[in-house]
């Protein structure tokens, strides 16, 4: 114990080959602190990380500086950054069931304009009247909500400034607590960096927001006919970087509160653990392909299954020039493929769960496992029913939110998959 505590304080004084903690004494430390100290390095069960060629036996605090100077970072510190994360991707679970319900219920045009830190809502009737003369210079009123009443506006209006304030929200309950668990020391050198890609896909993340809004606020609709909307390619974009977000900040989650569980590595373990990441990818691309189906109103094109209409593939699929514009801007094209994508990744999963039965897994990745099969039955019944009964928004809303579930649940097994003892 004591050649242990020798290596894991060595950065900041020496200790006497008794073990006495006294050189640490002699920094003006209490007594108490230094028993924390020591409880915290000797009782743990830590991973290693190399800081400035040092190794350093502690994975809740940031090595003490060389200069002799400790910090004294609570043994529950992994967890309390571990909670941070989990409610911060939480938020943006809610964001992103926030951000379809306001694009359900057509909302999402409502604000015209946009400032970084928010503007206060209407108030009087007077601010009200300015908001809605603004919003009648937009193709949204004129092509189509030209008899929307002011009570109706507001409502639409605080659909979208609810979406919009809960992101300055995920904003300050990202960057504050960030900032004082950077200051404290609680983050390893992997956290920091985390840290910063997350807080910059998190700015990303709100850029592309007003970036997307705007494509539909342009003057690019043209008659009666044409639907004004936000552009497929940017409601894409919008949805999978926030998924990108919540799926990293979940994972940076687990990293610092699922401890590892050990397993024995065969060949059929890789090939599941291959076939777990493969499902997760699949999950990811076939919602990304959604985000298509409803940045174009595409699931009100057919609305039956399993055929579409009377045919299998149907004659208009590809009708744009050229071939690939199809794919992303052909309403029948691109519900095709997320049926296609859908049922392959619901294959996949169903084959990754018989897999299971065949594969010594530890407990919680074959309730991962099971839970991810039952999930993805859950998530395609409710695609199919979102679109035979011509997307209602409870159940449009249910179908992205669940989504976002199946890719949590992926994560979760391919985590549990993930870090395996030598
Ligand atoms: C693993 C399977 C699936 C996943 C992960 C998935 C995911 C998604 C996502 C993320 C959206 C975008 C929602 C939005 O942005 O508002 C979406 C939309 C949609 N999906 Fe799926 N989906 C799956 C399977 C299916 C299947 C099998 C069908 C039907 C056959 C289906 C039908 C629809 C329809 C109709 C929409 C448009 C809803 C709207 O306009 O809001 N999905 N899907």
């Amino acid at each position: 114990m004591a050649a242990l505590l020798r290596r894991s304080l060595g950065v900041i004084g020496k200790l006497p080959s008794c073990g006495c903690p006294l050189p640490i004494f002699q920094l003006g430390r209490s007594f108490t602190s230094v028993t924390k100290t020591v409880t915290k390095i000797t009782t743990r069960r830590v991973p290693t990380w190399k800081v400035s060629g040092q190794i350093v036996r502690n994975t809740t605090t940031a090595p003490a500086a060389p200069s002799g100077s400790i910090r004294s970072v609570p043994i529950n510190a992994n967890k309390y950054v571990g909670a941070w994360l989990v409610g911060c991707s939480g938020m943006v679970f809610g964001a992103v069931v926030l951000g379809g319900v306001t694009r359900l219920t057509e909302s999402g045009l409502s604000m015209v304009r946009w400032q970084l830190f928010g503007e206060r809502p209407p108030i009087t009737q007077e601010d009200w009247e300015v908001e809605f003369e603004r919003y009648k210079q937009y193709p949204e009123f004129k092509i189509k909500n030209a008899n929307i009443t002011v009570d109706e506006f507001k409502w639409i209006w605080y659909m979208e400034y609810g979406h919009r304030m809960w992101g300055r929200l995920i904003g300050a309950a990202f960057y504050i607590p960030a900032t004082v668990f950077w200051a404290k020391g609680w983050l390893s050198p992997l956290m920091k960096k985390r840290t910063v890609f997350l807080g910059s896909l998190l700015a990303f993340q709100g850029l592309l927001g007003w970036y997307m809004v705007k494509s539909g606020l342009e003057d690019r609709f043209h008659g009666p006919s044409d639907v004004p909307r936000v552009s497929q390619y940017r409601l894409a974009a919008h949805l999978g970087s926030a998924l990108l977000l919540y799926s990293y900040a979940l994972w940076s989650a687990l990293d610092l509160l699922l401890p590892v569980q050990p397993v024995e590595i065969t060949k059929q373990f890789r090939r599941f653990r291959g076939l777990a990441h493969g499902c997760k990818g699949l999950v990811f691309l076939t919602a990304i392909s959604g985000a298509f189906v409803a940045g174009l109103d595409a699931g009100l094109v057919y609305s039956s299954f399993p055929k579409m209409g009377d045919d299998w593939v149907p004659d208009d699929i590809m009708q744009l020039s050229p071939t690939w514009a199809n794919f992303t801007e052909n309403p029948t094209t691109v519900q095709f493929d997320h049926r296609i994508l859908g049922i392959t990744t619901c294959s996949a999963v169903l084959y990754l769960w018989l897999l299971s039965r065949k594969t010594k897994l530890p407990p919680r990745a074959r309730l991962a496992v099971n839970v991810l099969g039952a999930g993805v039955i859950c998530q395609v019944s409710l695609g199919i029913a979102t679109l035979v009964y011509y997307v209602p928004t409870l159940l449009a809303a249910s179908h992205q939110s669940g989504s976002l579930v199946l890719l949590s649940i992926a994560m979760w097994l391919t985590h549990e998959l993930k870090r395996l003892p030598k």
